[in-house]
């Protein structure tokens, strides 16, 4: 049986190769949590989303309230944790600034792609596309529905992920992804070829009660210039 193995401290799942998606439990600590609840507590203003020409605006398709972090000691260990998960070789230039995304009963944030479609998001000054995405869960008070929806994904077979995924829902809904403190999934925007995929289309559900408090960790092909990175260093 499973006791019997010996414990080892690594958690993280894969949950699918194409695209690639991975689960990461305890991907933030409970400190870490706290510290980017408190340094952002009075930032929030309404989400903003790119139209397919690049304008950003507020949306009736994301409802919800984000800021961007400011870089501190402890930001830069979650940013290298991430840089860290994805293999040491991107550099830290390549990060935008981490965003935290709140919400409130009934807000949501409507199916999209985490990688943009309109190149004026993609120039060379942005890093070009979103290369990846974190979605940390960083707070979840009370709450029912708030889970993370991927419709193209498959649903996993195994009831096994029923602690990370919501197992209730019909098969043909794709997977949703719990919203459970602290915890994060990770996946990758792109194919090899730069393209974008479209299997990676997700939404942020509405909040049937409580309220959650999220974080976007995205990583663009190349460097940002320095006024759109957190740390403003060339
Ligand atoms: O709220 C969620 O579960 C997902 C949010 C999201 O996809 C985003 O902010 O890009
Ligand atoms: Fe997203």
């Amino acid at each position: 049986s499973e006791e019997a193995c010996p414990h080892h401290l690594y958690q993280v799942q894969l949950f699918s190769q194409d695209p690639l998606v991975v689960y990461i439990p305890d991907f933030i600590t409970a400190e870490e949590a706290e510290h980017l609840e408190y340094i952002t507590r009075d930032k929030f203003t309404r989400s903003e989303v790119a139209d397919q020409y690049g304008n950003l605006m507020n949306a009736t398709t994301r409802t919800s309230r984000s800021t961007s972090v400011a870089s501190d000691p402890v930001v830069r260990c979650i940013e290298s944790r991430a840089l860290a998960f994805q293999g040491y070789d991107t550099p830290r230039s390549h990060l935008e600034p981490l965003q935290l995304v709140q919400y409130n009963v009934g807000e949501k944030y409507h199916a999209h792609t985490d990688w943009f479609e309109a190149t004026s998001q993609t120039t060379a000054e942005f890093g070009g596309n979103r290369h990846s995405s974190f979605f940390v869960y960083v707070a979840a008070d009370e709450i029912t529905g708030g889970g993370t929806n991927f419709p193209l994904l498959d649903a996993p077979k195994d009831e096994r992920w029923c602690k990370f995924v919501n197992c209730d829902e019909p098969w043909d809904a794709g997977v949703t992804f719990r919203p459970i403190p602290r915890n994060a999934v990770f996946w990758q925007n792109l194919h090899k070829d730069g393209r974008g995929n479209r299997a990676t289309l997700h939404a942020g559900l509405p909040l049937t009660s409580g309220s959650k408090l999220g974080m976007n960790i995205w990583t663009r092909e190349k460097p940002l210039s320095p006024q759109y990175r957190s740390d403003g260093l060339n």
